[in-house]
């Protein structure tokens, strides 16, 4: 028996070393715009599932499969990555001075049995200046991360506050995966 995350995110498999589990990364190869236009209490948790499933049938029945999801929801409207520096600005900007839902979908898969969670954080920047932002999208920080921003980069500066899992901002709600691991599929971590 083996855990595989089924992930290609460094923060990803970060938290999940940070907690000393021996697992394997593999990359998903989900197409995910599968799941757009699901709403957001379906979504990450769709696309987690979808992740874990599609790296699940690549290995042995008995492995357990971890997928996550991570999109950064303002008012409604979903912030994915940004395409390019414009796109990162629009949305670096919408956060300045206000309040956004980071939202994280987990999935646990192993054989036919799955359970999934959603994990919702809430987290207020700072009033941000234009130059700020230039000078933060020029990091290139901003590229491969929903919303634009790694809070726990150098985005860390905008942060004025977060309620809820750092880690699940971070993309992986650690706590939550250590609990389903231990009561779901009797894997205690610790
Ligand atoms: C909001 C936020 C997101 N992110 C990252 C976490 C995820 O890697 C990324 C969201 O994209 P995802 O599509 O969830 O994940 P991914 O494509 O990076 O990796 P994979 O699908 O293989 O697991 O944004 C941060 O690192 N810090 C943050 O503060």
């Amino acid at each position: 028996m083996a855990i595989y995350l089924a992930s290609q995110s460094p923060r990803r498999r970060e938290i999940l070393k940070n907690v000393g589990l021996d697992f394997k990364a593999l990359t998903s190869g989900v197409d995910e715009s599968f799941a757009d236009g699901l709403p957001l209490t379906k979504l990450t948790t769709t696309l987690a599932l979808a992740k874990a499933d599609d790296v699940a049938s690549r290995v042995a029945a008995d492995d357990i499969v971890i997928g996550a999801d991570t999109i950064v929801v303002l008012d409604g409207n979903i912030l994915g990555k940004p395409r390019d520096e414009s796109d990162a600005f629009a949305m670096l900007t919408l956060l300045s001075g206000n309040t956004h839902e980071v939202h994280t979908g987990l999935a646990v898969v192993r054989g036919e049995q799955r359970v999934t969670h959603l994990s919702v954080s809430r987290v207020t920047f700072k009033e941000l200046t234009s130059a700020q932002i230039e000078r933060y999208i020029a990091t290139d920080e901003p590229y491969d991360k929903a919303g634009g921003y790694a809070a726990q980069g150098v985005a860390s500066l905008f942060i004025e506050r977060i309620d809820g899992d750092f880690f699940s901002v971070m993309g992986l709600p650690v706590a939550a995966l250590g609990d389903i691991l231990a009561r779901d599929f009797g894997y205690p971590v610790l």
